[in-house]
C-alpha cells in the first residue's frame, strides 16, 4: 500500500490512525479516547520562542517510562561521537575516498554505521558526524533512538523503509530523510541492500535557510517535505530498545513495540524530502556565485550566517554564464567541507569522484577543480550547457571535521589525492595579456 505524507516544512500537523484517536481543543484531557495515553515530545525548550519552538503530542497505548526497562551498556565500536581524537598518523590535507564495497557480513542500520568524521561536542550540543551506513538486514524487534541529534540520512544506493513512532517513510537515492532527536524507529532495507551518508547534527534543528533577496520562492519549497501520517505498531512481542546517548550506547529489553502511537499532532516530527524537488537559483550573466545558493537545509548556531551545519547539494542545472570559469573556483574555507556524490559526475572533479565516494576539504585547506576541469572550463566553448544527470551534496560545518581510525584506514582511501592538482602549471610569464 502506497504511503501517506501530509507536505510542509514545521507544519503544526495533525493525523491520527484511527477515527477519533486525536483529542480535540485539548492536549491533556483526563481520559483521553481508545484508552489512549497523551505524551508530549520536546524537541527544544518550553520557553523558546514561537519561531524555533517544537513539540509534538503523542497518543499511545504505552508511555514512553514503558518502553525502557533497566539499561545496559554496549558498545557499537564503528559509531564515534565528538569529540574524538584519534592519532591516526595520517598528515594533513585534502582526502578523498573510492565508494566503500557493500558488506558481505550481516549488518543493520545500527551494526552497519561507520562514522568518517566528528567535530564539535556532543556534550555541549554542538557540531555534527559524517558517517556512512552499509545495511543489509532489518533491525528485527529492534528499535532505536539517538539523544545525540538528530539524523539526516541521504541513501545513494537501495531504499530504506523507517518506520517510526510518528509513521512510516520510504527513502531512497536523491531523497534524503531526517529523524528528529529522541525520536524511536527501526529501518530495513527494501532492496536487499543499501548504502549512504549520515549527517548527525549535535546541534539546533535542521531548518530552511532565509530566501533574502530570492524572495518567497525557489530553492527548497516548504510543500516539497513529506512528512508521514500516523502508524502504529500493536504487538506484543520481546523488543530491543537502543538508545545513544553522549556518545555511548544503551540497551533495554520490553515486551512490545514502542511504535505504538495512534494519533499526533505537533510540529516535531519525522521528514522527508526529494532533492530533485529543489528549483536551483544561479548566476544567469557571470561569475560563480557562492554554494550556499544550493543551501537545502541549515542547522543555524547563535551566530548570524554561521551554521553549526549546512546541507548543501549540486543538482542538475543549466551553465549559462557568460566570459566566466564556470565550475567551482580555487578556495580555502574557514568551513570545513564533507562532500559526497549521489550519481553522476561533479563538474569540478569529472574523474576519481564517484558515486558513493567522499571527499574531506576541512577548514582553510585549499582546493578547487583539478587539473583535468581547470583546462576544458578554461577552454570551453560558453554556450547554454546543462549538466544532466547529477546530485552531489556537502556537509558543511563551521568546525573542524576530526577524521576517525575507520575512514583513515580504509582501503578506498585514494593515496595521492593532491595529485590531481599537480598539472596546474605557473602560465604566468610577465607579458600582458590573457593566458
Ligand atoms: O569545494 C567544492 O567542490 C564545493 C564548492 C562548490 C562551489 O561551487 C563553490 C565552493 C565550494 O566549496
Ligand atoms: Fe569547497
Amino acid at each position: 500500500m502506497a504511503l501517506e505524507y501530509l507536505p510542509g516544512f514545521g507544519n503544526d500537523f495533525e493525523t491520527e490512525a484511527l477515527p477519533g484517536a486525536l483529542p480535540q481543543g485539548q492536549n491533556s484531557p483526563q481520559r483521553c479516547p481508545y484508552g489512549l495515553y497523551a505524551e508530549q515530545l520536546s524537541g527544544s525548550p518550553f520557553t523558546a520562542p514561537r519561531g524555533s519552538n517544537e513539540r509534538s503530542w503523542l497518543y499511545r497505548i504505552r508511555p514512553s517510562v514503558r518502553h525502557i526497562g533497566a539499561f545496559r551498556r554496549f558498545d557499537l565500536p564503528f559509531w564515534k561521537s565528538a569529540p574524538h581524537v584519534v592519532e591516526h598518523g595520517l598528515p594533513l590535507g585534502q582526502l578523498r575516498w573510492d565508494p566503500v564495497s557493500l558488506p558481505d557480513e550481516q549488518l543493520t542500520f545500527l551494526t552497519g554505521m561507520r562514522t568518517m568524521t566528528t567535530a564539535g561536542d556532543v556534550y555541549s550540543q554542538t557540531g555534527m558526524a559524517a558517517h556512512i551506513y552499509l545495511i543489509n538486514a532489518p533491525m528485527q524487534d529492534e528499535y532505536f533512538y539517538n539523544a545525540d541529534g538528530e539524523l539526516m540520512l541521504v541513501p545513494d544506493h537501495g531504499r530504506l523503509r523507517i518506520a517510526t513512532e510518528l509513521g512510516i517513510m520510504e527513502i531512497g537515492p536523491a531523497e534524503i530523510a531526517v529523524l528528529p532527536r529522541g525520536l524511536k524507529f527501526t529501518v530495513a532495507p527494501l532492496d536487499g541492500t543499501a548504502r549512504g551518508y549520515i549527517c548527525e547534527n549535535y546541534g539546533a534543528k535542521f531548518t530552511l535557510p532565509e530566501r533574502g533577496p530570492i524572495g518567497a520562492n525557489c530553492l527548497a519549497n516548504s510543500r516539497d517535505f513529506k512528512t508521514p501520517v500516523a502508524a502504529f505498531e500493536d504487538r506484543d512481542v520481546k523488543a530491543r530498545v537502543v538508545v545513544k546517548w553522549c556518545g555511548q550506547f544503551h540497551e533495554t529489553m520490553i515486551n512490545h513495540s514502542p511504535l505504538d502511537v495512534v494519533a499526533w499532532h505537533g510540529n516535531y516530527a519525522p521528514y522527508k524530502y526529494d532533492l530533485r524537488t529543489f528549483s536551483p537559483v544561479g548566476a544567469i550573466l557571470f561569475d560563480h556565485p557562492d554554494p550556499s545558493i544550493f543551501t537545502v537545509l541549515t542547522a543555524p548556531t547563535g551566530e548570524a550566517g554561521t551554521a553549526n551545519v549546512d546541507f548543501v547539494i549540486f543538482p542538475e542545472r543549466w551553465l549559462v554564464a557568460e566570459h566566466s570559469f564556470r565550475p567551482p573556483w580555487y578556495h580555502m574555507n574557514i568551513m570545513s567541507e564533507f562532500m559526497g556524490l549521489i550519481y553522476g559526475q561533479y563538474d569540478a572533479k569529472e574523474h576519481g569522484f564517484a558515486p558513493g565516494g567522499m571527499s574531506l576539504h576541512n577548514c582553510m585547506l585549499p582546493h578547487g577543480p583539478d587539473a583535468e576541469a581547470f583546462e576544458k572550463a578554461s577552454t570551453a566553448e560558453l554556450k547554454p550547457q546543462k549538466l544532466s544527470n547529477t546530485m552531489a551534496f556537502m556537509f558543511e560545518t563551521r568546525l573542524p571535521q576530526l577524521l576517525t581510525q575507520y575512514a583513515a584506514d580504509l582501503p578506498s582511501l585514494q593515496p595521492d589525492y593532491p595529485a590531481c592538482w599537480a598539472g596546474l602549471e605557473k602560465k604566468f610569464d610577465g607579458t600582458p595579456g590573457v593566458k
